[in-house]
């Protein structure tokens, strides 16, 4: 394929002062192409991005980008035929005021080009009043090194400020000769009117006609879209033009190298704007040419983004509609966009194609965009765009992919189907401990089982065996399927808490005492492969410091305990030996239910479960029955917020039954495939601190209080 056709360069030179040129691929440089004719070489062939600043540095600047400041010195000496650096040295009869602007504004440039040297932007072949395409200090053009860094100095030399165009880098800044800091706004204020004729264009030649036919773009495609070329020099390069009912606002420019100019002052508008005037859906894409495939496959409501795409999300909040320059272009299809009710975002599938989706996405509503995901082109790669997927798969698979497309995601919002792979790990049980894990008593398995990732409250009346229960439980949990815990357990001092438990785990006493009755005590060995087993298995929370700790700061040591560990459950007896400092205006019901819901968090987040000990306020006229649920000191969101709730309570009456019979009342399960509400008994054995199921299941006294589940 060959764009270079041999014309007379004097065309180029009248295209040179209403052309922005666009370099690299989809980012758009806007300066004015020919700085200075003094100080560049001529370039004898074409063919690479860097090639165009060439051919266009033979041309000297007709015209400055801007107009040149009638209050400049400069501004009779811009006559089409002189630039900045060839302003003649030979006195002439000019007045003494004149004469002394020039010296400031001398003095102000050298100045200006110091400082712009101390940024790394060498100037000191720019000349005021127009950009200045150089290589960018920060990126340095990328790999292929082209100019995008377009630098403007003031036509008084007061100030410069550039821009680089390529997205990836981004680098704006500016700097005042007198030190201060000048805004960098590359956008051009005043539009210009164009015409077909005006900025010279003409139909396609069968050489680009081939082009595009390579790309599966028709013929009858390019003429209803208006697709024209143009000829720079001696290059004839595509014109995309964009039209907003029935008028030309501006026109974009590839060469077949993938250059991009852009008429400069036009209105930035979406390409194919008039073909969504109608339309309540809207596809957007990243690309003229994609535009055109879509067509191919059968969508005429498609528009392409005439700028490249961001290189990541802005962090940003969206500026202001003055303020939001690079995505002028939504702003001023609003009229259109705003009509749509469904948007299909389909740009490119790499890094910055989603990036524009998420900019285009944020600002048109996320709750009425779509997006589209390109089908696989192997194993681990998909198609980048819509262009792609037309050469490669044929219109049908790229209608296909449009009409595939998704809700776009709304942070917070779900569809079952993103959890489809859950649902079926559940279901086939993949997760492991779908049904809970046994506490180890079987009375107890109908009405409760261990769920990780659930919160369980546990009451009783003081000394009724809470903490006894639950080290048990947590013995036999080890014992069965190897779980870790954190101890948050203020109460104990750590040596007592290690014997309750070793004797737990090596079902003999401690100590010959009379608890032991005549059962021997653990022996020494017994004791230190008790003391690794403990070590290997519980893990204390304990707050060094006078104060009580707060549950951020258990928490925040229990999802290290977590990380470092791999626990699976957290105990946190009592409630009562938190710090519970609330601020003035939190009624204790708002704080329990705050600190609840972090517990709940910590809980799902890191499928740990917690057992949180909670005291029953004091009973009044107390007949020896076990308390419920809403007896608990503090607030009734214990029974709301918990996932289960339990009470432990022991006979203490020879005559209701044996006075080692415990009761575990549950109260409230959440989870019904973990189990239900009932009464479990368990015989406790006080030698070794273990439980065991109860054979009988007598009628213990209940205290008589309403039902309320
Ligand atoms: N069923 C029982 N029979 C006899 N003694 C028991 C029984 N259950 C627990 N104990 C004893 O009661 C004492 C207190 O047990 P534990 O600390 O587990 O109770 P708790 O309900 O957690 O108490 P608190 O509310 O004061 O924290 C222990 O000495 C324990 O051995």
């Amino acid at each position: 394929m060959r764009f270079l056709l041999r014309l007379p360069q004097i065309h180029f030179r009248k295209l040179s002062c209403s052309m922005s040129v666009l370099m690299g691929s989809k980012q758009f440089l806007e300066f004015c192409l020919l700085p200075s004719f003094a100080s560049y070489p001529s370039s004898p062939s074409y063919s690479s991005s860097r090639q165009v600043s060439s051919v266009s540095r033979r041309f000297r600047p007709v015209l400055a980008s801007r107009p040149v400041s009638k209050n400049s010195p400069y501004y009779q000496r811009t006559n089409g035929l002189s630039s900045y650096n060839s302003i003649p040295r030979v006195p002439t009869p000019v007045d003494t005021e004149v004469e002394a602007d020039k010296r400031v504004v001398l003095s102000r440039l050298v100045t200006l080009r110091r400082k712009l040297a101390e940024q790394g932007v060498d100037a000191e072949n720019c000349p005021p009043g127009q950009h200045s395409g150089l290589i960018c200090p920060t990126c340095e053009g990328g790999n292929s090194g082209e100019k995008s860094l377009s630098l403007f100095i003031a036509p008084d030399g007061s100030s410069a400020t550039w821009n680089c165009f390529r997205g990836k880098c981004g680098l704006k800044g500016g700097v005042r000769a007198d030190g201060g800091l000048a805004s960098a706004d590359p956008i051009e204020k005043v539009e210009r009117k164009i015409t077909v004729e005006g900025i010279e264009l003409e139909p396609l030649c069968d050489e680009i006609q081939d082009y595009f036919a390579a790309r599966a773009i028709s013929r009858k495609t390019l003429e209803r879209n208006r697709v024209m070329q143009k000829r720079i020099g001696d290059e004839i390069v595509i014109a995309f033009t964009y039209w907003q009912r029935g008028e030309l606002v501006s026109c974009k420019y590839r060469s077949l190298t993938k250059m991009f100019f852009q008429e400069r002052k036009t209105r930035r508008i979406l390409y194919g704007l008039d073909d969504i005037e109608k339309t309540s859906e809207v596809i957007i894409v990243e690309g003229e040419i994609d535009k055109l495939a879509m067509e191919e496959a059968g969508f005429l409501n498609c528009v392409s983004v005439p700028d490249g795409a961001p290189a990541k999300v802005s962090s940003k909040e969206i500026p202001s509609e003055d303020k939001d320059t690079k995505y002028k272009f939504l702003w001023n299809c609003n009229d259109y966009l705003k009509k749509a009710s469904r948007i299909v975002i389909a740009t490119d599938g790499d890094g910055p194609g989603q990036a524009m989706a998420e900019e285009i996405a944020r600002r048109l509503g996320k709750e009425r965009c779509w997006r589209v995901k390109w089908p696989k082109k192997s194993e681990d790669e998909h198609f980048k765009d819509a262009n792609e997927v037309l050469m490669s798969k044929g219109p049908h698979l790229l209608k296909e992919a449009i009409l595939d497309a998704e809700p776009y995601p709304i942070l917070g919002l779900f569809s079952f189907k993103d959890f489809f792979d859950e649902i079926d790990a559940y279901y086939d049980r993949t997760h492991g401990h779908e049904y809970g894990v046994s506490t180890g008593w079987k009375n107890l398995d109908n009405l409760y089982s261990v769920v990780p990732g659930e919160l369980t409250v546990v009451t009783g009346i003081p000394n009724s065996g809470k903490s006894e229960w639950i080290d048990a439980m947590l013995c036999n949990l080890n014992h069965s399927v190897g779980w870790k815990f954190a101890l948050c357990s203020m109460e104990n001092k750590v040596r007592d808490h290690a014997r309750k438990l070793l004797e737990k785990h090596i079902k003999k006493p401690f100590f010959d005492a009379d608890y032991g009755r005549s059962v021997q005590r653990m022996s020494v060995e017994e004791k230190d492969e008790g003391k690794k087993w403990l070590n290997d298995t519980f893990y204390p929370i304990r707050c060094e410091m006078d104060s009580l700790p707060s549950i951020d700061w258990v928490l925040e040591r229990a999802k290290a305990a977590v990380l470092r560990y791999g626990i699976r459950g957290l105990v946190i007896d009592p409630y009562n030996e938190l710090d519970h400092q609330r601020t003035p205006r939190q009624t204790e019901t708002e704080y329990v239910s705050q600190m609840l819901t972090k517990i709940k968090r910590f809980s799902q987040h890191h499928s740990c479960h917690v057992w949180f000990v909670a005291h029953p306020k004091q009973l009044q006229h107390w007949d020896g029955g076990a308390p419920n649920l809403y007896d608990i000191s503090g607030s009734a969101h214990f029974i709301n917020k918990c996932d289960n709730g339990i009470i432990v309570h022991r006979n203490r009456d020879e005559n209701a039954g044996p006075l080692d019979l415990v009761q575990i009342g549950v109260r409230k399960v959440r989870n019904k495939v973990a189990g239900q509400i009932g009464d479990a008994y368990l015989c406790y054995d006080r030698t070794t601190g273990s439980y065991s199921d109860s054979p009988v299941t007598p009628g213990m006294p209940e205290r008589r209080s309403p039902k309320r589940y």
